[in-house]
């Protein structure tokens, strides 16, 4: 499923009717028959369907659909907003040829009553009052509008957008509560914003004939990321591979009081492909960790105040990636070895603490020449941007680009639809998860992850992805299976790496070449 802006949306729009000759007409007749045949594959032939026409194109969608549903033999009430003089020039033409096919319409601003009456007797409502025009707070008839059909409870059909919510953005003011949404071309950011993504239901998307030479041309490239996707880039182990093959890394992580930090991403990272896993810890919680991995080696640090506190030469452990952050605490000594990880010429993952030192380094980042992957939860999002969460969470989709491009990284910003973004400014919304994961040391197994994930894929932006998606669908099935949303633990989601892998490679159908 693609996903675009508002303003992608019309700039498509634009040079759909300019450069290929398709006019606004046409493509509000498309869109109203592909979103009617939707509808009449989930209605029955009793049902009594009221389609709601606002005054702008998303209303001229609806007109075209009142028109198909009627014609098939439905029983369909049209009602428009507005009288006709303010009704959009497309929108009026689609209500003359509703007209000339002899239907008739009802106007709510001249009958509120008469309204509600239909409302209360119907069975299914179509909205088509606002789409991606919606600016600011709902206002004129559309707010009462809006809260009437939310009161009756019944089905609604949404037409591209629940009306009343904002394409780009995750606030809501008063929206349509939609039993299911049929987003034009594909979806807009909005669906995987909060709150708003909670007034889409199901999402499905309609093809009204748009050239994708025009799409790639006008929008950057934002998709929904599946198990589709996930099936077809998983890697392929070569039968003559070897411990060398599948990579070196790095998990610099843990302190005096948070050894488990170290624990959970080193054996996320061992779970997750890596070939040989060093752990740079402090000597003295080697202990805590070793009993709970015997298979990885050491770089043992010095401890300051609890904390990792020498600077080391890494040359000799041949490293293809080092994580850095989970747990390692903050302060000057700190700061110095993430400062030293920065100059390593190999791929980086930076995480919590990490994320919190590199703040005053992003200019070295953006030097750099291999892979820099920064995984923040909105809160670390919006301490390196110097917002506030809310600024963020709004507006996740361009907060995330401006700052891969900006610093040439690879970011992964976590959240319910984690967003993974390239450098180049593609970006990929994450499908699984559930709030089981929104507990202590989930983010940490995540980085092990990750760490481990980018070690078996030539492309940076699989390898993450494939791990955000496997880290979410771990918590999917557990707590479809055993567990609850509330006590799923981060060890839970190490132990289930190995099931979930190998469910998703028996479904690739992977042969080990034997
Ligand atoms: N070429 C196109 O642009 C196409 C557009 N299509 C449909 O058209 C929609 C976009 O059409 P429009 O740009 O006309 O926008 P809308 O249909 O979303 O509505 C805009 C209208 O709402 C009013 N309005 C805006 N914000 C408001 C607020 N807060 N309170 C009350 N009224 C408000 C505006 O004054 C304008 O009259 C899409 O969502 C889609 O459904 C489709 O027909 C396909 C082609
Ligand atoms: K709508």
């Amino acid at each position: 499923m693609r996903i675009f802006s508002k303003n992608e949306m019309y700039n498509i729009d634009q040079e759909t009717m300019e450069k290929i000759g398709l006019n606004n007409g046409m493509l509000m007749e498309n869109a109203g028959q592909a979103v009617a045949r939707e509808i009449e594959s989930r209605i029955k032939k009793n049902d009594k369907i009221i389609v709601i026409a606002g005054k702008g194109n998303n209303g001229g969608d609806g007109v075209v659909i009142a028109r198909i549903l009627k014609e098939r033999g439905f029983s369909i009430e049209l009602w428009m907003s507005h009288k006709g003089g303010s009704v959009a020039e497309d929108a009026q033409r689609a209500l003359k040829i509703y007209e000339n096919c002899g239907h008739s319409y009802k106007i709510y601003e001249e009958n509120e009553e008469a309204f509600q009456i239909s409302l209360k007797k119907s069975t299914v409502i179509v909205d088509a009052l606002l789409g991606i025009g919606t600016k600011g707070k709902v206002r004129g008839p559309y707010r009462n509008i809006i809260e009437e059909m939310n009161e009756i409870n019944k089905i609604i059909y949404a037409v591209d957008i629940p009306s009343g919510l904002n394409a780009d953005k995750g606030e809501v003011d008063v929206a349509i509560k939609a039993h299911t949404t049929f987003v034009i071309q594909g979806a807009k950011q909005g669906a995987f914003l909060f709150p708003s993504a909670n007034f889409y239901g199901g999402i499905k998307t309609v093809d009204i004939g748009i050239p994708s030479s025009v799409i790639e041309q006008n929008s950057y490239v934002k998709r929904r990321w599946s198990k589709n996707e996930v099936l077809s880039s998983l890697p392929h182990r070569d039968i003559s591979s070897h411990k060398g093959t599948y990579g070196r890394a790095l998990m610099i992580a843990g302190s005096e009081n948070m050894p488990g930090a170290a624990v959970l991403s080193s054996k996320a990272a061992s779970r997750s492909g890596v070939g040989l896993l060093t752990i740079g810890i402090i000597e003295n919680i080697k202990s805590i960790i070793g009993s709970h991995l015997p298979e990885a080696m050491y770089n043992l640090h010095q401890s300051h105040q609890g904390m990792l506190s020498e600077v080391k030469d890494y040359s000799s452990l041949q490293l293809d990636a080092i994580g850095i952050g989970p747990g390692i605490g903050r302060n000057k000594e700190t700061e110095k070895i993430v400062e030293e990880i920065l100059k390593q010429q190999v791929t980086l993952v930076l995480d919590a603490d990490a994320l919190f030192h590199v703040k005053p380094h992003l200019q070295k980042v953006k030097e750099r020449r291999f892979p820099t992957i920064l995984t923040p939860h909105p809160g670390e999002m919006a301490s390196l941007l110097d917002l506030s969460i809310k600024e963020v969470e709004s507006d996740r989709f361009e907060k995330s680009r401006e700052f891969a491009q900006t610093y040439g990284i690879y970011l992964v910003l976590k959240g319910p639809f984690t967003i993974v973004t390239t450098p180049s400014g593609e970006q990929f919304v994450n499908s699984s998860g559930n709030p089981a994961l929104a507990k202590g040391g989930s983010g940490d197994v995540l980085t092990g992850m990750i760490l481990g994930s980018v070690l078996q894929y030539e492309n940076v932006q699989k390898a993450l992805s494939n791990a955000v998606f496997i880290h979410g669908a771990i918590a999917d099935q557990l707590v479809a299976s055993t567990h609850s949303p509330l006590d799923v633990l981060a060890t839970d989601i190490i132990e289930g790496i190995s099931p979930l892998l190998h469910e998703l490679y028996r479904e690739k159908e992977y042969s080990t070449g034997y």
